[in-house]
């Protein structure tokens, strides 16, 4: 990554968190979460059953999805894992490994891959959740490549750490992008619905694919 990407990455990143920390939606309920995107995920989480023990969070800074996984855990006294990967420095957070670089770069995406291996007693992942957002230059082409590549990021880390089990669902959670159609997904997971949580901002055209049971059954292509 050249110099002028990272700093355009690093200071949207850093504007961003920035208005998490001044947002009212987060102040009005206690401050108990780093971002109001931890609500989105507990208002999805409420409706599907999308976090299991063994979680991998992209883009994880703040930390709000984290946190919400990571309350999840408790349920598994102390067999679980959360592994939060970030271009940015994440506060630690007790139940939460964090590994902090970009997720392009390879030893990135393998430390993500091994920690939630190593950590977990037995299997890979249970669930990928991903919220990486990429700096918007303000060039339609750019910004969709860009945001076209980070989710083809993340489905090939679903692809790596899934196991298809037929007791044990599986799950990839990502934003929506009409570019990468949902058909893209469509074939490895029982069922993909598009969802829009209910403390998403109105005026926002967000949603997240939610996508139910990893059937497996994908080939990588071949380069
Ligand atoms: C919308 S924020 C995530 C908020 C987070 N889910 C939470 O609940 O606190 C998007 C994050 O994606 C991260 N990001 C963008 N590109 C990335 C990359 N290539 N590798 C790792 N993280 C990236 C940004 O640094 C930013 O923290």
């Amino acid at each position: 990554m050249n110099a002028t990407r990272a700093l355009l990455k690093s200071s949207s990143s850093t504007r961003w968190l920035a208005r998490q920390s001044r947002d009212p939606f987060v102040k009005s309920r206690g401050g108990a979460y780093r971002a109001r995107s931890a609500f989105k995920l507990k208002d999805l989480a409420g409706k599907y059953p999308i976090l299991g023990r063994r979680v991998v969070d992209l883009g994880a800074a703040p930390g709000g999805w984290s946190q919400v996984a990571a309350e999840k855990q408790r349920q598994f006294r102390g067999k679980g894992v959360v592994v939060a990967v970030d271009l940015l420095p994440m506060e630690a957070m007790p139940g939460v490994e964090v590994v902090t670089g970009d997720f392009f770069d390879t030893g990135v995406q393998s430390r993500g891959a091994s920690s939630t291996a190593e950590m977990a007693d037995t299997g890979l992942a249970d669930c990928v959740l991903s919220d990486m957002m990429a700096s918007m230059s303000g060039i339609r082409d750019r910004d969709v490549a860009a945001s076209l590549d980070l989710v083809s990021a993340a489905t090939w880390l679903a692809h790596q750490v899934l196991r298809s089990k037929d007791d044990d669902l599986k799950f990839f959670m990502h934003p929506e992008l009409v570019d990468f159609r949902k058909k893209q997904l469509e074939p490895y997971f029982f069922k993909v619905v598009t969802d829009k949580p209910a403390s998403s901002r109105k005026e926002s055209a967000e949603a997240y694919w939610v996508c139910l049971g990893y059937k497996g059954g994908w080939v990588p292509e071949e380069v």
